[in-house]
């Protein structure tokens, strides 16, 4: 029988939930200035750091020898153009880390009242997330906001923190401040643990639950072409969505696709709300971060899919920061699953007389 790593889940929601806090509230407040643009061209905010100043913060004090592999670096905030960026993350990241102890929550995780931090403390918690990966050992991944341009636009962004265990991803933890439910309410936070299947829990924790809250258990339901759906990237630049119209017509696909940026549509597809998340390369040797697929493959895999490369295999968690080269990735329930990996190989051929002609 696989691990519980319930301590570990119990601490990873609750960082979670009070990032999930944090980035709602500075979307409400963010001023223009507040968000740079990182060397890659992709946009980062003051509430990407200070999520991760706050996650690696509660990660270093309740697991303090474990690595962590985040997407951020505190470079611009410790240089001279980053002063006022600096602050904000600073007062972000306390606000958040002094919040009242929440449900489920303790103390020795370094959260609470009491807990105020200094500049150098949160830019160092904020480098703890420098850690290189690799094939062996315990190591946490996290994404303070996958999605920054969905969160940016008030759309969908998640949440996501994994623990990978020899290249293994043995829990997952996604929060999605934005994502709607079917009773018109928002928000939800997806966690999952190998072997002990996949849950949906509220954003904010319910009275006197703790250690043993599990929350609704997921399953993805079986599809038929007519209620079968894509569920793709928002920015043409992530994904080859004219690939995708391809795939969906050989699947005989009749629904539109659902765009949504992040995590999120692992979340929708464990959940039941799409198909299949399908994410061909564009071609420009970009390499897909473990911290974008760690958490959602977890969560896919114990909702009864599988999860992918367009090929067929196994994403591969031991390389680095990165799951090297780019074959693209597939999640879907078993059944469909096979259908599509199927039809990627029928699209290819089809691109390449296409190509040829
Ligand atoms: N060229 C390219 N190809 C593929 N993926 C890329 C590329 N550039 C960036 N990224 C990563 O995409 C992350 C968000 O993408 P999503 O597909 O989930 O959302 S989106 O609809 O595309 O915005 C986004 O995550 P965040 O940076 O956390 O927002 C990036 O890690
Ligand atoms: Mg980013
Ligand atoms: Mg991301
Ligand atoms: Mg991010």
């Amino acid at each position: 029988m696989s691990l519980t790593y319930s301590a570990e889940r119990q601490v990873a929601v609750a960082a979670v939930r009070r990032a999930c806090a944090l980035t709602s509230s500075v979307f409400n407040k963010l001023v223009r200035n507040e968000t740079l643009t990182k060397d890659d061209k992709s946009p980062v905010t003051v509430g990407d750091f200070a999520a991760q100043a706050v996650v690696n913060t509660i990660l270093s004090r309740t697991f303090p020898h474990d690595p962590i592999v985040g997407e951020e670096d505190s470079n611009d905030l410790r240089a001279d153009t980053g002063v006022s960026l600096r602050e904000r993350v600073v007062a972000l990241a306390n606000e958040s880390l002094t919040a009242p102890l929440q449900p489920g929550e303790d103390e020795s995780w370094g959260v609470g009242p009491t807990q105020q931090r200094t500049t150098e403390d949160l830019l160092a918690a904020i480098d703890r997330g420098n850690y290189e990966g690799g094939r062996s050992g315990r190591m946490w991944t996290l994404d303070p906001i996958d999605g920054t341009k969905g969160f940016l636009r008030g759309e969908q962004y998640a949440v996501c923190l994994a623990l990978i265990v020899d290249a293994r991803v043995e829990l997952g933890v996604i929060g999605c401040p934005n994502l709607p439910s079917p009773d018109g309410t928002r928000g939800a936070i997806f966690v999952a643990t190998r072997g002990h299947g996949a849950f949906q829990l509220p954003l904010a924790p319910a009275e006197s639950l703790a250690t043993d809250e599990r929350g609704e258990r997921l399953r993805i339901p079986a599809f038929t072409p007519e209620t079968l759906n894509l569920l793709e990237s928002v920015e043409k630049a992530h994904a080859k969505l004219s690939f995708n119209e391809k795939v969906a017509r050989l699947l005989g696909v009749t629904r539109p696709p659902t765009r949504m940026d992040s995590q999120a549509k692992y979340a929708a597809l464990a959940r039941g709300d799409g198909g299949v998340y399908l994410r061909m390369p564009v071609g420009t040797g970009y390499k897909e971060k473990i911290w974008d697929h760690a958490p959602g493959s977890v969560l896919v895999e114990e909702a009864g899919g599988i999860v992918s490369d367009s090929r067929g295999r196994p994403l591969d968690f031991g390389l680095g920061r990165t799951l090297g080269e780019n074959f693209g990735v597939v999640a879907a329930g078993k059944e469909v699953h096979a259908k599509v990996i199927e039809a990627i190989q029928r699209a290819k051929e089809e691109e390449a007389k296409e190509e040829g002609q």
